[in-house]
């Protein structure tokens, strides 16, 4: 394919070099709440939470304390929760369609995204978020569209790389690298947090990825619990960055483009109950966990509050330090980030059930300010190699048509000689058939005056055998006998003159020898049926 040339003014030196502008702020955008219900692992679990179908989705979800519930929840009233989008019994491919398509889209337009499934133990946040190798979830299904799309993108370098880390009892590890090291975190220039020496891997394919996040998964520190014995104790943070360039000739600027996804499954947000032993690990994880989702918890109620206070600046105040979750989540919840909660919830629990949900309900109330993270500059190295790519593409491209010109030509040749020879050809056939038409005639009008002459003499010597009386009619007839001896001379020479005629064709020699056998028998036989003879 050959790309457009660049209009001749941005090869000029008098462009600014290095000339940058910063993304500006593009929406308000709310935090994006979806609902999944978790299957009935076992058949004889009642359902407590329900979804009314609705067009053109469910939005609805409905909680029900069950038939014979306890007395603590007898009292209790169904209640009914709207959300962007409710999902039961969904396949990974729906929730997909429905939250990663749009994350890809984000993400390729240059606009930060998150997606964190919450959610007690067991309600599916590692299934929707990892999923398995027959079902693979939001993960690997994104990376995967993201490396399918940006590699269809006209005209764009791209560079995609991965990290992954857990918060393990306040503590960051790298998932990525087995060291085990605790990593600090750090502030930027533009005071956002980041983890210190995490390690980034740049992929290319889902084989790299699939990889990683193997390795991930079975870094990640689990334990059991009361509930479930998978369950992780740990939140784990997958980041894809995606860097863009590509040259927008409307803006006769190069554009680079830096946008991430982050991907997050945190720990179980149950309870811990009381019974457990204070001084237990999992008293201890729980404690942390607790840490962490109840200052998310806070860290979404002042967002909100300052929302309705219509605060200048609503991020200000906000205890995002007080975790290590929710400060590293800063831009997630009410930063610069479009960002969706997968809310998980079990479909037999009441009260684990109407917590999340009613978390969920505050988060979807949180607005962030989404803006591109776009700067386009004019870089004359950038400029002067894509020129010099798109000279070499022209360049190749001329070569390949001149040999194809070429080829043609030579074709066009070959098919001119070939015509003639052709031409040729026919015009021999024409002449040969003449010929055969000519020597058939000549053949035949000697046949037939020779046959003629014969037939005579064969009368002449009838007449005289029949008149063997005298000795001048024995005379007579050795006369005879010795004229037709000439006449057998001179069929002879007729068959010589043929083979003269034809001597420059094998078949006129087949055809001759024929003739010849066929003269030399009627000759022979002097019979008049000998005229059947086919030439
Ligand atoms: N939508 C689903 N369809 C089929 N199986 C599911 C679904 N959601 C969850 N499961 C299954 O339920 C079990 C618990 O799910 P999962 O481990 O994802 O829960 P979790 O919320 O991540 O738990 P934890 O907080 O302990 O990490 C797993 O065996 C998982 O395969």
């Amino acid at each position: 394919m050959v790309r457009k040339l660049y209009p001749p003014e941005i090869r000029g030196a008098s462009v600014p070099i290095g000339e940058a502008t910063e993304g500006t702020v593009e929406n308000q955008s709310n935090i994006k709440v979806v609902v999944r219900v978790r299957p009935c692992l076992e058949s004889s679990q009642d359902l407590i939470v329900s979804i009314p179908p609705a067009i053109p989705f469910p939005r609805e979800v409905i909680l029900e304390p069950k038939v014979g519930a306890s007395q603590a929840l007898r009292p209790r009233k169904a209640t009914r929760f709207t959300f962007n989008r409710s999902f039961i019994e969904a396949t990974q491919k729906d929730v997909f369609e429905y939250i990663g398509k749009e994350l890809v889209d984000n993400v390729l337009k240059g606009f930060n995204s998150c997606v964190l499934a919450y959610g007690q133990t067991g309600s599916g946040k590692t299934y929707t978020m990892i999923g398995t190798d027959e079902n693979p979830g939001l993960i690997p299904r994104v990376c995967n569209d993201v490396l399918n799309r940006v590699g269809q993108l006209e005209d764009t370098k791209y560079s995609m790389s991965l990290s992954f880390f857990e918060i393990y009892q306040e503590n960051v590890y790298d998932l990525l690298h087995d060291n085990n090291q605790i990593l600090k975190i750090r502030e930027g220039r533009d005071h956002m947090p980041f983890v210190d020496r995490l390690t980034k891997h740049t992929v290319k394919s889902m084989e790299e990825v699939n990889d990683l996040l193997r390795l991930g998964v079975s870094n990640r520190t689990t334990a059991s619990t009361r509930l479930n014995k998978q369950s992780s104790r740990s939140h784990s943070i997958l980041t894809l960055d995606l860097e863009q360039e590509r040259f927008e000739a409307a803006e006769n600027m190069v554009v680079t483009t830096n946008s991430s996804i982050r991907l997050v499954d945190l720990a179980g947000s149950e309870r811990i109950y009381e019974t457990e032993d204070p001084a237990s690990q999992r008293m201890k994880e729980g404690s942390h966990i607790n840490k962490s989702l109840t200052t998310l918890g806070r860290v979404m109620k002042i967002l909100v509050d300052n929302l309705g206070s219509h605060r200048k600046d609503p991020m200000l105040g906000v205890p995002y330090r007080e975790s290590i979750l929710t400060w590293l989540m800063k831009d997630n919840f009410g930063g610069n980030s479009k960002t969706t909660m997968v809310a998980c919830v079990s479909p037999n629990d009441f009260e684990e059930t109407l917590s999340t949900l009613r978390f969920a309900g505050l988060t979807s109330k949180i607005e962030n300010n989404v803006k591109r993270n776009r700067k386009s500059h004019v870089d004359m190295d950038i400029l002067i190699r894509r020129y010099q790519e798109e000279r070499e593409e022209l360049l190749s491209q001329l070569e390949k048509m001149s040999a194809a010109k070429i080829d043609q030509e030579k074709g066009a040749e070959g098919s001119e000689r070939r015509l003639t020879k052709l031409e040729n050809y026919i015009q021999w056939q024409d002449e040969y058939i003449d010929r055969v038409n000519f020597t058939n005639r000549v053949k035949l009008h000697h046949m037939q005056k020779s046959m003629a002459q014969q037939t005579e003499k064969n009368h002449e010597l009838e007449w005289l055998a029949l008149n063997l009386s005298s000795k001048a009619s024995i005379e007579k007839l050795e006369d005879v006998c010795i004229e037709d001896d000439h006449g057998i001379q001179k069929l002879g020479a007729l068959v010589k003159e043929l083979h003269d005629l034809n001597i420059l064709d094998p078949l006129y020699e087949l055809e001759r020898e024929t003739m010849q056998g066929s003269a030399v028998k009627y000759a022979q036989s002097g019979s008049e049926d000998d005229n059947e003879i086919a030439f």
